[in-house]
């Protein structure tokens, strides 16, 4: 048991629907989108963006593909009512784009609000009142008829307005405000007779807005609502049935979806979700959802770093690192199974291919994230980050046995320093661990000659001078590991052996993995040089070298 009053709240009472269909139904096409960031998102900030802002904002919503975006509620606000101007002076809506504007349904706001939009090509008159029982009950104080009567009356003012101003394109929007707290069939009394009023054909629709001002149920029983509704309202086929939906329950993209299931046309919402309380729901996880799912979401947000810089710079709101496919971290793996999947399905993709990787639902180069930032690597990771992190920043394609050697050294650190440990990082802990060709020998003039058998003379540089080697073998490689057995006095074995061109960096090297066994132990060195029998010979030296090293430090200790 809690403490809290649990008591103290009741249940949403939900609306009798019979034989729903929605569960059936899935998402095959993208809705209208239409943008409320201007207004609502607007709306609810702490400072309410400039003129300036709101114009950069605009361009954006532009570029992404809304065709409708809600610019302000230009009766409100004097900022509104200029920004709106701007836009029709300065000419600055593309054809195929029609602007919004809220509006309450009061006469004088109305007639404000008209007057923002003369000149408008293609308008959107969005026109509200509350419809909840609440509301109604303790704000208005009035009976169902009184809100209905406001509702009719704010309809015809929007109507005769608009008949004053034939050279722009009308579209008539209303919105039951607080629709989830509203009583089904109440909400679909007053859209009919708002829709009375206004007339439409299926040739010249309105928009009818169902908003979840304040979401209050889980998203079926939303859904369930629209469904009712869609089966209840006059004229089905002379309206575009559209949603608006608050995250309350931190469920508003669920409900718009639903809501579409149920039969909405048209979805209002916000970039990355910002708004009233909780935010409105968000356009950019709704439409990546969808291309997600193989549907063109008729918006772009390829640039997604662009839409984040402008939405930061305008809402003075920090995206949250795990927002969906938007946040910095959401497509970054750092636990060790997890890279691992990523790093071999990664492996397996290619471009003509659906994409089918592990963890990741959507491709991060669609929206301008690059693989680099994919895996990262941290205490939580195995051998695949560390493995995927210098291949990708360095060509370095470690052997797997390698990768298993390093991986530990780079968690050591990790956990010494407690966080992310870059590629660089891992470079070095790789060169320090496995390049160890240049101390305390490094390779100097070397010759092989090949008559029976493979032979090397090569000279060792030293701190106190320059050695000679000679050994026999099978292959040049076997011939250096018998010159430095002989000469070190170690029985060499290579157990393991891998080279490859470096495609990073430089087109002309190539670098040789060796792993030796040297008197039972394992040594595994690397090196890099522009031959690759010179490459390989010298990552034996370097495993060598750690041998001396170690013996060096045995005998001290
Ligand atoms: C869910 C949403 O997001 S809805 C959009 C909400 N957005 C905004 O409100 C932002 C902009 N709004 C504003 O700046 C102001 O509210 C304005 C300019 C529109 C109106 O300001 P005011 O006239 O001072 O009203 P205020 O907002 O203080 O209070 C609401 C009053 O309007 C009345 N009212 C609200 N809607 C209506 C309506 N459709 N018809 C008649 N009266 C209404 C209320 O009953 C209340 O009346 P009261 O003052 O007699 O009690
Ligand atoms: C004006 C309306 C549509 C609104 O923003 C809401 O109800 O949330
Ligand atoms: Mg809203």
């Amino acid at each position: 048991m809690s403490s809290f009053d649990h008591t103290k709240y009741r249940p949403f009472e939900p609306v009798a629907i019979a034989n729903r269909t929605w569960p059936d139904q899935e998402i095959t096409k993208a809705p209208i989108w239409a943008s409320v960031d201007l207004r609502d998102g607007n709306q609810a900030l702490v400072e309410p963006m400039t003129v300036e802002q709101k114009k950069e904002f605009f361009k954006l919503l532009v570029d992404v593909g809304f065709k409708e975006i809600e610019v302000g509620f230009p009766a409100a606000s004097q900022l509104d009512f200029d920004f709106v101007r701007w836009l029709i002076e300065e000419d600055q809506v593309p054809n195929d784009v029609y602007i919004q504007v809220l509006t309450q349904a009061r006469p004088e706001l109305i007639e404000r609000t008209y007057e923002s939009l003369k000149g408008a090509k293609k308008a959107v008159v969005h026109v509200y009142n509350s419809t909840s029982k609440t509301q109604r009950e303790q704000v208005f104080r009035l009976g169902k008829d009184g809100i209905k009567d406001i509702a009719v009356r704010g309809a015809q003012c929007v109507k005769d307005h608009a008949a004053k101003h034939p050279e722009t394109e009308w579209v008539f929007q209303y919105s039951p405000e607080s629709f989830t707290g509203t009583e089904t069939d109440f909400a679909v009394e007053v859209c009919d007779a708002v829709i009375d009023v206004w007339q439409p054909t299926p040739e010249k629709k309105c928009i009818i807005n169902l908003p979840a001002t304040v979401e209050v149920a889980t998203p079926n029983r939303f859904a369930d609502q629209i469904e009712y509704f869609c089966r209840k309202v006059k004229n089905r086929d002379s309206i575009i049935i559209s949603l608006h939906t608050h995250n309350d329950r931190g469920c508003g993209v669920a409900a718009a979806e639903l809501g579409m299931m149920a039969g909405a046309d048209r979805i209002e919402g916000t970039l990355l979700g910002n708004g009233e309380r909780t935010g409105n729901m968000c356009v950019v996880t709704m439409a990546m959802n969808m291309y997600s799912q193989g549907i063109d979401p008729e918006l772009n947000f390829a640039d997604m770093d662009r839409v984040i810089s402008v939405v930061q710079s305008c809402t003075q709101l920090p995206v949250h690192p795990r927002h969906a496919y938007a946040g910095e971290l959401v497509f970054t793996a750092f636990s060790g199974s997890h890279q691992d999947a990523i790093k071999k399905c990664l492996a397996n993709q290619t471009d003509d291919k659906p994409w089918d990787v592990a963890y990741l639902p959507i491709d991060p180069r669609d929206i301008g994230r690059s693989y680099q930032e994919v895996i990262r690597v941290n205490s939580q990771s195995g051998k695949g980050g560390v493995a995927f992190a210098l291949e990708q920043e360095y060509g370095l394609a470690l052997p797997r046995w390698l990768q298993v050697e390093l991986s530990p050294i780079v968690q050591k650190l990790s956990e010494e320093d407690g966080g992310v440990i870059e590629a660089a990082d891992m470079k070095r802990l790789f060169e320090e661990n496995f390049m160890t060709s240049s101390a305390p020998y490094a390779l100097g003039n070397y010759e092989l000659s090949k008559k029976d058998r493979d032979t090397v003379t090569a000279e060792l540089s030293h701190k106190d001078g320059v050695i000679s080697v000679h050994g026999e073998g099978n292959g040049a490689l076997s011939a250096f590991t018998s010159a430095l057995s002989a000469h070190f006095n170690v029985r060499v074995d290579i157990v393991q052996y891998q080279e490859h061109a470096l495609t990073v960096g430089s087109d002309s090297q190539a670098i040789a993995y060796i792993q030796a066994n040297i008197d039972g132990e394992r040594y595994n060195g690397v090196a890099i040089d522009n031959d690759i029998v010179s490459a390989s010979i010298q990552a034996v030296l370097a495993t060598v070298n750690q041998k001396v090293i170690a013996s060096e430090q045995a005998n001290v200790a």
